[in-house]
């Protein structure tokens, strides 16, 4: 992320002004009770005088009393408001930032450590409040009473303020470079905490890896010296932090000193009188709290500048271009259930195929994954996509879900351009079962009606039945409200599929894009979602990366994908009979693959080369079953 959102202000600024009332309000109450404060010590110099000419004294008295009340029930309402302000300036920064985050474009999103995304979120956005708020209102209040006790001080004696200011600049000087360094070093901390988080994220997601790995030593050393980072620049705040009250005592001790020193003198000369003295002398230790204050929060503030400038900069991150939330797109239906809004979903203009590319080439980055990819997906039917690992088949898919955008040529779903659609009507119509297992924290009915929330219950259990769930939800405890736990845990490999599939089924897409969405569930199961599909294939279009040889050979189609490129599209049969690549892969298969699940072997004819649609140069025919050849059939 940049940096250029702290220069422009930003989220944060826009955010705080929102709370102007709040402010607005705590900083008057601050005011009035600056003038409190600053009238204690005239009433001070009344009542010295008053009992120096032997006048009566209860009058001054209970209104100096009156006066401290004041003072501190002003000082608490100011406190409670400002307090209040911060509070919602947190909050909403927050509420903004999570809607960032869950919105950014997923090119820019990969970049991110998830950690320090977490640390900005949380840690950064309470830093901040005390910045704007706590700090800013006492840099403000401390402040007036400097200057208003310093113009006091002036109208009693001036000699005495040249000396108490000229003691105090020396110490002030200091302390703008320690604040300088404070930031710098503030900076460099958060930075350090980030990273922090992000490897402590790294590994709780992974823990099942750790452990499996032994690893634990080495995440622990590994955090360690993360830690020890973030110490040794917290540390150097601390000091840097530490330095200023000192730098500062010294000045004012200095000038109490010559202050008490020269005003003594005066005071035995009649230069000044002894009533004046005393008021003098209290400004003088008036001033001192408050200016420390005004230093101390002043490295507060700037410490919470430095998470202001994090906090600002995670609002630059780019946003997938989408119609505001809440709002429904004319074209788009998806706001539940499927039985509930296909009506107000557009039907497709003629006889559009479900998916289409159009000469498609993508890179992450620099690095090009697809090139001239071109293919149509008809309305209705299993399609099956092959190809050896690293091919490019679900990028293929996160391109249709327009997770990423093509670097050239054009994605049609249903005959419209998806460049043009709105992200919420592309990812309603297109059910996306993903390779790894999507569940999350929640009851398996929150995460099965998680893509259609208003689902009716008749919808779920059809969903749950199609599936192949309902046996898996009769025996759990709780059924449907079984408590999983993160990503899922509480239920199988295979069980979370299959949960993921309803999902995606309950979403009654136009297109169900399945990763690999059979490779956890074993023969029966997975004979039984075979079937479901070609059900829901005769309702939508079905695109499978497939897994086993069985799915393959069920396809109405199958794509060959070889290095970024259809290489072939054709039956289980045709691409048996000319295509070597597609032969090299079942052949694996059928090595690897359960044996009931086998379709009778083809007859290859040996040098056959594939004449496919789209097609590259083919490579030489490969003996059956090369050993790592990688298919995922
Ligand atoms: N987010 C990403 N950033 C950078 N490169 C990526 C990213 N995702 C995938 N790739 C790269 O793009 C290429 C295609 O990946 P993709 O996941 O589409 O392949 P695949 O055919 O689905 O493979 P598999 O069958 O192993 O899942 C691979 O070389 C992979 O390393």
């Amino acid at each position: 992320m940049t940096a250029t959102a702290a220069a422009s202000g930003g989220a944060v600024r826009n955010l705080t002004r929102g709370q102007w009332r709040l402010l607005l309000g705590g900083t008057a109450l601050g005011l009035l009770g600056v003038v409190c404060t600053l009238a204690q010590p005239v009433l001070l110099a009344d009542l010295i005088r008053s009992a120096g000419d032997h006048r009566p004294v209860a009058g001054v008295v209970v209104a100096l009393v009156v006066l401290f009340l004041l003072d501190a029930v002003l000082s608490a309402a100011q406190g409670c408001l400002i307090g209040r302000a911060g509070e919602n300036i947190v909050r909403d920064a927050r509420v903004l930032l999570s809607g960032k985050v869950l919105r950014a474009d997923r090119a820019h999103l990969d970049t991110q450590r998830q950690g320090d995304l977490h640390t900005r979120l949380v840690a950064d956005t309470s830093l901040m409040k005390i910045a704007l708020t706590q700090s800013l209102a006492q840099i403000v209040l401390n402040g007036l009473i400097v200057v208003g006790a310093v113009v006091m001080m002036a109208f009693t004696d001036l000699w005495l303020l040249l000396i108490a200011v000229g003691c105090l600049g020396i110490a002030g000087t200091g302390s703008v470079w320690l604040a300088r360094a404070l930031r710098r070093a503030a900076l460099a901390n958060r930075e350090d905490i980030g990273d922090f988080g992000a490897d402590l994220q790294r590994v709780l997601t992974a823990l099942t890896t750790v452990k499996a790995a032994n690893a634990e030593g080495r995440e622990q050393r590994r955090l360690a010296e993360s830690a020890d980072r973030a110490r040794v620049s917290g540390n150097r705040v601390t000091v840097l932090n530490a330095l200023f009250t000192p730098a500062l005592n010294v000045g004012l001790q200095a000038s109490l000193a010559a202050v008490m020193g020269v005003g003594m003198a005066r005071v035995v000369s009649g230069s000044i009188s002894l009533a004046d003295f005393s008021a003098f002398t209290m400004y003088l230790f008036y001033l001192v709290s408050p200016l420390v204050l005004v230093f101390l929060s002043i490295g507060t503030y700037l410490q919470g500048r430095a998470a202001v400038q994090r906090v600002d900069e995670l609002d630059t991150l780019p946003q997938e271009d989408e119609h505001p939330a809440g709002t429904t797109d004319p074209a788009d239906g998806r706001s539940g259930a499927l039985a509930d809004d296909s009506a107000a979903r557009p039907a497709p203009q003629g006889d559009h195929p479900a998916v289409e590319f159009r000469d498609v080439s993508f890179g992450y980055g620099d690095r090009p994954v697809l090139e001239g990819v071109s293919f149509t997906v008809p309305a209705h039917g299993l399609t099956a996509v092959v190809g050896a690992s690293g091919a490019g088949k679900t990028t293929v898919f996160q391109l249709i879900e327009r997770f990423y955008r093509p670097g050239g040529g054009a994605i049609l779903l249903a005959g419209r351009d998806i460049a043009h659609l709105p992200t919420a009507e592309i990812r309603g119509r297109v059910g996306y079962v993903q390779q790894d297992n999507a569940a999350m924290r929640g009851t398996l009915r929150e995460n099965i009606v998680y893509a259609a929330p208003d689902a009716t219950e008749a919808e779920i259990a059809e969903a749950v039945e199609l599936a192949g769930l309902t046996e898996v939800v009769a025996e759990l405890p709780d059924g449907l409200e079984t408590l999983l736990g993160d990503q899922g845990t509480g239920l199988s490999g295979g069980q979370r599929q299959r949960l993921c599939v309803a999902r995606a089924l309950l979403q009654k897409p136009d297109v169900m894009l399945l990763d690999e969405a059979t490779a956890h569930l074993d023969s029966d199961a997975e004979a039984a979602l075979r079937d479901s599909l070609r059900g829901i294939a005769e309702r939508c279009a079905v695109v499978a990366i497939a897994h086993r040889i069985s799915t393959v050979a069920e396809a109405d189609r199958i794509m060959v994908l070889d290095e970024g490129r259809v290489r072939a599209v054709g039956t289980h049969t045709e691409l048996l009979g000319n295509d070597a690549l597609y032969r090299r892969l079942a052949a694996t298969q059928f090595a690897d693959g359960p044996v009931g699940e086998r379709p009778e072997p083809e007859p290859v004819p040996d040098g056959s080369q594939g004449a496919v649609p789209g097609s590259g140069p083919v490579p030489e025919p490969v003996p059956a079953a090369l050993p790592g050849a990688g298919a995922v059939l």
